[in-house]
């Protein structure tokens, strides 16, 4: 896709927004509208989404009808949004081709084609006199058309359009270097025959169509499932939920990543975190397939009771539909589950299978008693520990921002101090730097003499989850003091939530290295800023990689039926000790009657590595050869700073070797 096409469809964003924005309803309502036009021109330029069209308008209509009170009118007008998609859709091709040849002309007929491609799009309620009622449709888009970027809206892309924007302009570096080098095997031979040129000519030309055919299919997401289950309540009520997963790849089996419980969670965000599942595992040699799933839901409004009931619910409907299993799909946790959500899984995917000998490989980050390994819970922190720590101490990468290597004297701010946030707190602070704020959704804190991140977390605990009040910092202000991820410091965490960085603040933030612990917290648009700016941001598919790294090693442990280690610890031990009397034997027989002790390092370790050694050593190997790989492609690909770019075409390449040595016919 060249960048014309994919500016002049940010183009069409804004424009929808601001004409949105222009609408005279009431606000609750304008921020649904806002939403179904993003949605809407979302779902027309997203090719992989046609299938889905129905089930995505769907559940906008359903989610409109509980929120607003013109719910009634909301879901004609949303059918009617539909059925128009539909017959664009149907047209994409003839769309498309329209689109990207008129971006290619001069502006005036741009601007003209986007105002009547926007007429199209938003006209169609015009009949009834709904949403666009009192709004002159020309004027609001003259003005649009005229906006400064500032009046113009904020830069919040659709979170499956944002990664496969960052995937498509990887892949199309990557798919341009692989049909370059398949051209070029035709000019190797000089000597060649003219039938055997042709032949070569044949070759290549079948080549290219596998080429471009594989990079079509490694895109989109594979298989997606949304299922409304119905739960008993407390209060005897029952209640209909809506989950959701999303397999992105099939290129290895089974399909793998996180389960969310969240009010926001929605379809489209589950294919967008599946998406990067699979390039986050490929970036880590981790044999599995992307997944994702989520349950629309407020954990904090339900009891425990209700939750394991939900959870088990949601168990069985993955299971009835093929999307749970230690061969097919398995989920972890993620934002707003943990250990507890898993074991509810793994029992009731027991339960529905009895005879499934590794049914306990069906979920990881379970608790150990249930099958988990150690060092899980704190794997992902860990890993975002070992990433940043490789580029910390890499002299060409902090000399390209301007930093001093090593973490002795450095200062860092975390977004997010949940799993991944308070875990790589403490090993970045473990290390020597010192970490002067906390942000969290419902305060942040600061101290620029430090704070202590293990009290932090105790404190959390006693205070019912909450950071705010803690004794041992101030609290911001960031209505006086501006938005703490903005505040001077060396090293920004990220690790909250998505497109929490974008257009609109990405210029402000003041970090030298932006640790991505979360999944997407930077756009598109505010990852170009940050790499203008000579800031180092490692991202994401391979930053937090740790925790499926560690998945990894956990489904393995299931699969063999016994926990690393134990069959070799004692024997270690007895040949260490054994090594030791031997010593002390030779110089015995040489007269010499010198005791010989393990010192109290060799006594730690003295048996076979445990459980947890082998975990955190595989974690901190996989960490550093991972980075290591994606530096020598920044290397090749002249990328400089752009390391996101780096990481994607590292694990596209992956990708696109397992397609095409499996064969694609
Ligand atoms: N748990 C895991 O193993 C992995 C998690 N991730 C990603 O890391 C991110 C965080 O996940 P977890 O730590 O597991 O979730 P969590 O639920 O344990 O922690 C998230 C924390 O962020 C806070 N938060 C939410 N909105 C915020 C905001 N606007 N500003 C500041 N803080 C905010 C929450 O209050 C919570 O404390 C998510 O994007 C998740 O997908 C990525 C890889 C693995
Ligand atoms: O441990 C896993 O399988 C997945 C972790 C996850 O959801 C993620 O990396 O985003």
């Amino acid at each position: 896709m060249e960048s014309s096409f994919r500016e002049h469809r940010r183009d069409l964003r804004q424009v929808a927004l601001v004409i949105l924005d222009g609408v005279e309803i009431n606000a609750k309502n304008k921020q649904e509208s806002i939403k179904t036009g993003v949605g809407i021109l979302d779902l027309i330029e997203n090719h992989s989404i046609i299938g889905l069209a129905r089930e995505h308008i769907g559940t906008w209509a359903q989610c409109v009808t509980k929120e607003t009170a013109k719910a009634v009118e909301e879901l004609s007008f949303a059918k009617k949004m539909y059925n128009l998609m539909v017959g664009k859709v149907s047209n994409f091709v003839q769309l498309e081709s329209f689109i990207k040849k008129e971006a290619s002309s001069g502006n005036k007929k741009v601007e003209k084609k986007i105002q009547r491609g926007i007429l199209n799009y938003s006209l169609i309620d015009t009949n009834n006199n709904h949403i666009f009622k009192k709004m002159s449709l020309s004027n609001t888009i003259k003005r649009a058309l005229s906006a400064s970027p500032k009046v113009l809206a904020a830069d919040n892309p659709k979170f499956y359009a944002m990664v496969l924007d960052f995937t498509q302009s990887s892949a199309d570096i990557l798919e341009k270097e692989l049909l370059k080098q398949n051209e070029l095997k035709i000019g190797h031979d000089l000597q060649m025959r003219e039938d055997q040129v042709k032949a070569m000519e044949r070759t290549v030309d079948q080549k290219k169509k596998t080429i471009e055919g594989i990079f079509d299919f490694m895109l989109p997401c594979k298989s997606i499932i949304e299922t409304n289950f119905r739960v008993r309540m407390d209060d005897g009520s029952h209640k209909v939920f809506s989950g959701y997963r999303a397999q992105h790849s099939h290129h290895r089996l089974p399909t793998k990543g996180g389960m969310r419980y969240a009010p926001d969670v929605d379809m489209d965000e589950v294919k967008a975190l599946a998406a990067l599942m699979t390039w986050k595992c490929a970036a880590c040699d981790v044999p599995f397939g992307g997944g994702k799933a989520g349950i629309t839901l407020d954990s904090k409004a339900y009891s425990v009771a209700e939750l394991e009931r939900i959870t088990r619910a949601f168990a069985q409907q993955l299971n009835k539909h093929g999307f749970l299993g230690p061969a097919v799909d398995v989920p972890a946790p993620d934002m707003y589950t943990g250990e507890r959500e898993m074991a509810w899984m793994a029992n009731e995917y027991q339960r529905l299978n009895p005879t499934d000998l590794n049914a306990p490989a069906c979920v990881t980050g379970k608790p150990i008693s249930q099958g988990g390994v150690h060092g899980r819970v704190s794997a992902t922190g860990r890993g975002v520990f070992h990433g940043t720590d490789l580029f910390i101490n890499n002299q060409k990468y902090c000399d390209m921002i301007g930093l001093t290597t090593g973490w002795e004297g450095k200062t860092f701010v975390m977004q997010g101090f949940g799993n991944v946030g308070f875990h790589s707190a403490r090993y970045f602070a473990r290390k020597g730097a010192k970490c002067i704020g906390i942000s969290e959704y419902n305060g942040d804190l600061f101290n620029e003499n430090g704070i202590d991140i293990l009290d932090l977390e105790d404190y959390k605990l006693k205070n019912g989850g909450s950071i705010v009040g803690y004794p041992g910092a101030r609290a911001w202000n960031a209505e006086t003091e501006g938005p703490l991820i903005e505040a001077e410091c060396d090293i920004l965490g990220v690790c909250a939530k998505e497109k929490v960085i974008t257009a609109d603040n990405a210029h402000k933030i003041k970090a030298k290295i932006l640790s991505e612990g979360a999944n997407g917290p930077i756009t598109p648009k505010g990852h170009e800023i940050l790499v203008k700016n000579n800031q180092l941001v490692i991202p994401d598919l391979y930053l937090n990689a740790g925790g499926v790294t560690v998945s990894y090693f956990e489904w393995l442990k299931n699969l063999n039926h016994v926990s690393y280690g134990r069959l070799t610890w004692q024997f270690t031990e007895d040949q260490n000790r054994a090594i030791l009397g031997s010593v002390a034997q030779s110089l015995a027989a040489a007269g010499q009657n010198i005791p010989i002790n393990a010192s109290e390092e060799l006594e730690k370790s003295i048996h076979g590595a445990s459980e947890k050694d082998i975990v955190h050593s595989g974690l901190a190997f996989t960490m550093k050869r991972a980075g290591l790989k994606i530096m020598e492609t920044a290397d090749e690909f002249n990328l400089g700073l752009d390391v996101r770019t780096a990481a994607y075409i590292s694990s596209l390449r992956k990708v696109y070797e397992v397609y095409s040595q499996a064969g694609f016919n």
